[in-house]
Order: C-alpha cells, then sequence, then structure tokens
C-alpha cells in the first residue's frame, strides 16, 4: 500500500513513517514543510510541500497517487492558533480542502488526524458520536475540517487523540514530557494545573492505531488514546518521579490562574472501547509509555 504521510517532521508524522516502513507491503512518500528534519532519511521518500499551497498539494497527489493519505499535518500550537486564526484556517481547514480534492481524484483512502479539543470539556470522557462543542479557535478549525473529511467522497476515517507524548527529532512543539524534563533539569519553577484531565497518549500507540486503520481499511470515526484520565500535574509528577527529578519545583495551579490565550476545555479524554473492540487497539498505561520513552536516549525509537 502506497501511504502518503503529511506533516513528516511532525511527532507523529516520525513515528508512522517508522512503523509503516517496518512493516512489508508499505510503500511510503512523507511530506513535510521545508527540509526533511528526521535523522533517519532511508526508506522512504520525501517532498518539501506547502499544504496551503493549492497547486503543490494537487502537484504531490498526482505524482504520487497514493493508496492512502495519513493527513497529520496541522497547525497544532492552540495558543498561536488563536492569536493567528487566518494562518491557522490555513494550515487546518484550506489545507484539508487542498488534499481531499486530490484524495477524491486519486481514489485515496483518507485518514484525518483530529483532536480532544473538538469537544468543549464539560462531559469527557467522550466517545466518538457525542457532540462536538468546541471553545478555543485551533478545536474549531479541527471541527470544520473534520466535517469536510466527513463531506468527501473518498473513503474517510477521522481518528481523534488526546494529549500526545513522546520524544521526536528536531521538534518544533513541546509536550507534557519535554517541558518538564527540561524545566526541572535546568531546576526551573513551573506552574502546573491541577483540574484539566485528559487520557494522554503515547507516540508509538497512536502510530499503531492508525496503522490499524489503514491496514482494515476502517472507515467513520475513532477515537485513539491512553488509557488513563490524568491532571497535567497527575502526569508531570509521574514524569518527575520517573527521572527521579526534583517535584518540589512544582506549583500547582487552576486553570483560571494559568493564563493562555487559547482556553482549554477542563475535562476532556476519550472511551476508546469502540477503537479497542473494532480495530484491536491496545494502547499503554501512562506508567507503561513513560518507561518505552524515558528509557530511551532520543526518538524515533524502534520497538
Ligand atoms: N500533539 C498533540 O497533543 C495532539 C495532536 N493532534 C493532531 O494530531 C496530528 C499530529 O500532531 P503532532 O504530530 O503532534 O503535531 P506536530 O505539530 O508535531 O506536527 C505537525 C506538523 O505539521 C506541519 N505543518 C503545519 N503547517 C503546515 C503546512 N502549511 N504545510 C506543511 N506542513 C505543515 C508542521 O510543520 P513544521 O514542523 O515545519 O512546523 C509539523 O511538522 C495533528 O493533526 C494534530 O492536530 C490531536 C490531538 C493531540
Ligand atoms: C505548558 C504547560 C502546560 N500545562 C498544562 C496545560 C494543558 O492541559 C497541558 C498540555 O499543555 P500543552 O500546551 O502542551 O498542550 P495543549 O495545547 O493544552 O494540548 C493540546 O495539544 C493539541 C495539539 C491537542 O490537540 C490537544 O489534544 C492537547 O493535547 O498541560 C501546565 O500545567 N503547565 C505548563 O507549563
Amino acid at each position: 500500500m502506497k501511504v502518503l504521510i503529511t506533516g513528516s517532521n511532525g511527532l507523529l508524522g516520525q513515528y508512522l513513517i517508522q512503523r509503516l516502513c517496518s512493516l512489508p507491503g508499505y510503500e511510503v512518500i512523507a511530506t513535510g514543510r521545508g527540509q526533511n528534519r528526521l535523522k533517519r532519511q532511508e526508506g522512504y521518500r520525501y517532498e518539501s510541500v506547502n499544504l496551503a499551497d493549492e497547486a503543490a498539494v494537487k502537484g504531490l497527489i498526482d505524482r504520487h497517487r497514493p493508496d492512502a493519505i495519513v493527513h497529520a499535518g496541522a497547525m497544532t500550537q492552540a495558543d498561536d492558533c488563536e492569536r493567528n486564526k487566518d494562518a491557522c484556517w490555513m494550515a487546518n481547514v484550506t489545507a484539508t480542502r487542498f488534499l481531499l480534492q486530490g484524495a477524491e481524484k486519486a481514489g485515496s483512502f483518507f485518514l484525518f488526524l483530529s483532536t480532544d479539543f473538538v469537544f468543549d470539556g464539560l462531559g469527557g470522557p467522550y466517545r466518538e458520536d457525542d457532540p462536538i462543542n468546541p471553545i478555543n479557535y485551533y478545536g474549531a478549525s479541527k471541527a470544520a475540517a473534520e466535517r469536510l473529511v466527513k463531506q468527501s467522497k473518498t473513503e474517510w476515517a477521522i481518528a481523534r487523540t488526546v494529549l500526545v507524548y513522546g520524544m521526536a527529532d528536531d521538534p518544533k512543539r513541546t509536550n507534557i514530557i519535554t517541558w518538564v524534563k527540561s524545566n526541572l533539569e535546568q531546576k526551573k519553577k513551573l506552574k502546573v494545573v491541577v483540574d484539566q484531565w485528559r487520557t494522554p497518549t503515547l507516540v508509538q500507540d497512536l502510530a499503531e492505531g492508525c496503522r490499524l486503520i489503514l491496514d482494515k481499511r476502517a472507515q467513520g470515526v475513532f477515537h485513539l488514546a491512553g488509557k488513563d484520565m490524568l491532571t497535567p500535574y497527575d502526569m508531570a509528577m509521574q514524569v518527575a518521579l520517573h527521572l527521579n527529578l526534583d517535584t518540589r519545583l512544582f506549583e500547582k495551579v487552576d486553570a483560571t490562574s494559568f493564563k493562555q490565550p487559547a482556553v482549554r476545555p477542563a475535562k476532556t479524554g476519550f472511551i476508546i472501547e469502540k477503537a479497542e473492540k473494532e480495530l484491536g487497539y491496545a494502547p499503554r498505561t501512562f506508567e507503561e509509555g513513560l518507561k518505552v520513552i524515558l528509557g530511551s536516549a532520543s526518538a524515533p525509537q524502534s520497538e
């Protein structure tokens, strides 16, 4: 199966490339913005494409005519999206439309990566068919892109996920592991939220969930997240204890005193029964996830 992966320099993209390249029967075309920033560059082809450029996206899909497209590329910093709404819409909605046009023409199966931020956080944990109601611009842009996917004429799946953690080559965004580790190692104090709840997702588990969807060509919406419902404070404590770092540097704060431009939903988290049953998705606990990534020097690690 020839698979085109967007967002290949990002956290998920890196692990998905590695996972698919490790399997027989997959041919991977990776696309990202600018240079390929991954350490491992063999075993797949890379093309630099700005997804907001319609002609470039069309050319990419016409050249490769992939069997499947995994659209992981997105503007993912919720605060940047709130400050720069036009750029967010272009990257998250318009680019998805360009890719869908190409997918329809090429007959490609389309797997779109979406987020718990399509929900308002008043009723988590959520199932796939719960009503969405985004409360920040990033969430609204992903919800709009989901609508485009659902209306498209090609076969599609939407994989929603939650607070993805892991180690990446040359990352542009942080995640709970990297910001806790780097701050505490530098003996910096860190404010950590105690009144938000998430089911954090190990990037390797998410990549495997995507692989299962591709293998089965499973259509519809799937919630791919971790098993545990935790606050950022719970997660930060586990990371610090795992690394033997000083937990006295944490200051517990509530979400109202932790000022961020994009308001975050209070309690999200996913019920993953559908993915477990229909896909055989079997994610690890947060504790197991920490062992997978912190037992290692840098990513992507093979497993
Ligand atoms: N990380 C998380 O906690 C969660 C992620 N998701 C979703 O999962 C998907 C993957 O997330 P993740 O890998 O963590 O995100 P990353 O931010 O790590 O990766 C996204 C990638 O998209 C690329 N990108 C952005 N705009 C463009 C553009 N115009 N043209 C080409 N490439 C572009 C970025 O490029 P560059 O590196 O150059 O900036 C980046 O490499 C996203 O769709 C995200 O919305 C959902 C829930 C949680
Ligand atoms: C940076 C920071 C975050 N937090 C909390 C707020 C938040 O609940 C959690 C994660 O914060 P971040 O800013 O890393 O991520 P945030 O933008 O909240 O996370 C989101 O990313 C996008 C892409 C998604 O789609 C979501 O699923 C979600 O995981 O940690 C702190 O408590 N202290 C801090 O210093």
